[in-house]
């Protein structure tokens, strides 16, 4: 591939140090046509910079390395400089996960091949969100996780048991273009893609390009939806049974008549007492690792089969 690239890395993504130096040559090892201009996030100011530099120069690809939160803050300045492609070094990095990418050698593998999908995306308002968005359980665990000096995943397993017994019932209000609905729920999702980052399949129907978006009420009433709720969370197996309630969806609003807070791809968000989502079809195109994708689609196959 030729042309000129922007690297985009946050050094302090993770639990381990990052040197965009050493991050560049590696790109440029695989790539070796690419013009690659760096930018090191700085955790201030960084979307009006990011903005500044695609007003000035046209890029042909656009790398991330960082967690969900720098794959938000790039989408959100990047949106006509396609494609863009995932170096994962995040605790989680879900949305990476969803393309196939479960490391540094995945991303690495993939731009290799340079095979690309297209991305829908969900606005929430005047927000993008490319991954999830949630009411109640994830994001107080988000709450929880950002008030603890504690990183990565151990801490986060952690830190979503806890939250399992802690989070109260919320109540909502879904209207759709077929009417009202009302919701009890300890999480309300709002998934284009399929998993959390910790592999948690959330959202087994979807596709980051079918241009719906689903939303999901997970109710956890015994110990039978704790356990399974509790086994994909920790474990990466599917989440199903009577614990989940979906929607497909083009728009929505949603009512958070209890107050319960919200973020959107990793991000809080505060208490929004309603919030107004609609899909933005295929904005975006991503670079994927399409082998792992074959595999774990296999792998559910089997899955169903047993
Ligand atoms: N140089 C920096 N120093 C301190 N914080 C930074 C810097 N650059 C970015 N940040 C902050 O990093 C956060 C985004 O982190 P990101 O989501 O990419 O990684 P993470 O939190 O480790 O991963 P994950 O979202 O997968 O848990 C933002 O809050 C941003 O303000």
């Amino acid at each position: 591939m030729a042309g000129q690239a922007l690297l985009i890395v946050n050094p302090n993504a993770g639990s381990e140090a990052v040197d965009a130096t050493d991050l560049a040559a590696e790109v440029k090892a695989i790539l070796p046509g690419l013009e690659l201009d760096v930018f090191e996030t700085k955790g201030e100011w960084d979307e009006e910079s990011l903005k500044r530099r695609f007003r000035a120069s046209q890029y042909q690809l656009i790398l991330i390395a960082g967690g969900d939160g720098t794959v938000k803050l790039a989408a959100d300045c990047a949106w006509e400089h396609c494609p863009m492609a995932i170096l994962p070094l995040g605790s989680a990095n879900g949305l990476a996960r969803c393309l196939g990418i479960n490391s540094l050698d995945d991303a690495l593998q993939a731009l290799g091949k340079m095979e690309t999908v297209g991305m829908d995306g969900i606005m929430i308002g005047d927000h993008l969100c490319l991954h999830l968005a949630d009411f109640g359980f994830n994001a107080n665990l988000i709450h929880r996780f950002e008030e603890g000096d504690s990183r990565g995943m151990i801490a986060y397993f952690k830190s979503s048991l806890a939250e399992l017994f802690s989070t109260e019932i919320s109540q909502f209000e879904l209207e759709t273009d077929r009417g009202k609905i009302q919701i009890e729920a300890h999480m309300l999702v709002i998934a284009n893609g399929d998993r959390y980052g910790t592999g948690a399949v959330i959202n087994p129907q979807s596709s980051l390009a079918d241009g719906w978006f689903e939303v999901i009420a997970v109710h956890v009433q015994d110990v039978e939806d704790l356990i399974q709720l509790s086994k994909g969370l920790i474990s990466g197996e599917k989440v199903d049974g009577k614990a989940f309630r979906h929607w497909t969806l083009k728009n929505c609003k949603i009512r958070n008549l209890s107050k319960a807070k919200f973020q959107i791809d990793g991000e809080l968000m505060g208490t929004p007492s309603e919030i107004v989502v609609r899909i933005e079809p295929k904005i975006f195109r991503f670079v994927v690792n399409a082998q792992n994708l074959k595999a774990e689609l296999d792998l559910r196959v089997e899955n169903l089969d047993s």
